[in-house]
């Protein structure tokens, strides 16, 4: 498999209050082209530092050694246009007093190159790839008017709007309940299928990972301690810490996370 990005003995330190935090130290991975890949680990433990750093969207500061390769990309990645970026909390990405299309729409249109017509109607085909229940009117709401699923399904869009080779959902499933949930990990995983993005995906739920992920990375106080796939992860940890976050999720029976997975019959 090829790569897309290459990570290099990061480390990230943010300034703060006088001293400093070390949020990643020494962290070496490599992102596949075209893979589904988990980040997980407890608050704290450095997850969305890594998001932020391959966004390139760390604050000022922040500061970062290493380095970020990307052998998958022709050129530095741009973000919005390269990268789709997810976040948590919807309201916090949309903006408030701009109807959804047009949100879709000017990220087409920055990237892309097309007149507000052309984003439009672009932002409109995202709207249905989204299954927004009634795409026109949807087109013309304000975030306000929408339910948190239907912001985050808008949210999707405009990140998935200049068709970026990277997705990175940082627990953008999080403050959704367990239905919306599901149906948000089951739209993420079809868009990253039918555009063939490759997905990092971040979760402190290691169920929630499982079902959507090829590989597991975990993080603990911002180093990366265990990398596999799903299977081994959930079936076969090795490190103890990995053990207790499956155990503190399903007590000391992995099967349902197993059957979850897709691993067993
Ligand atoms: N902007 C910032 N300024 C100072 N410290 C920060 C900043 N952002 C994160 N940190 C610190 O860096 C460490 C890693 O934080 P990070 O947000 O990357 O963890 P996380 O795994 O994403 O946690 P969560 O699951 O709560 O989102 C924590 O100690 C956090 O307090
Ligand atoms: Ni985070």
């Amino acid at each position: 498999m090829t790569a897309l990005a290459t990570i290099r003995d990061l480390t990230v330190t943010y300034r703060r209050d006088g001293g400093e935090v070390t949020a990643l130290k020494g962290i070496n991975l490599g992102i596949a082209s075209g893979e589904r890949l988990a980040i997980i680990g407890e608050s704290g433990s450095g997850k969305s530092t890594l998001a932020l750093a391959i966004a390139g969207l760390l604050p000022a500061s922040s500061a970062v050694s290493g380095r970020i390769e990307w052998p998958g990309l022709a050129h530095a990645p741009l973000g919005g246009r390269d990268i789709g970026f997810v976040f948590q909390d919807p309201s916090a990405s949309l903006d408030p007093v701009m109807t959804a299309g047009k949100q879709i729409a000017e990220v087409a249109r920055t990237h892309l190159g097309l007149t507000w017509a052309q984003a439009f109607a672009k932002a409109k085909h995202l709207l249905e790839r989204v299954r927004l229940p009634d795409p026109d009117s949807a087109l013309r709401a304000f975030p306000h008017q929408l339910s948190g699923g239907q912001k985050q399904r808008v949210a999707i869009a405009a990140a998935i709007a200049a068709g970026p080779k990277l997705l990175i959902a940082d627990e953008a499933t999080s403050a959704l309940d367990t239905i919306v949930q599901a149906e948000i990990v089951a739209l993420i995983r079809r868009l990253v299928t039918e555009d063939g993005m490759t997905l990092l995906f971040i979760s402190h739920d290691i169920a929630l990972a499982a079902e959507l992920a090829e590989r597991i990375a975990v993080f603990r106080h911002g180093q990366l301690v265990e990398l596999g796939t799903t299977a081994q992860i959930v079936g076969a940890p090795t490190q103890p810490y990995t053990r207790a976050l499956l155990d503190a999720h399903i007590g000391l029976d992995a099967e349902p996370l197993l059957n979850r997975a897709g691993l067993h019959a």
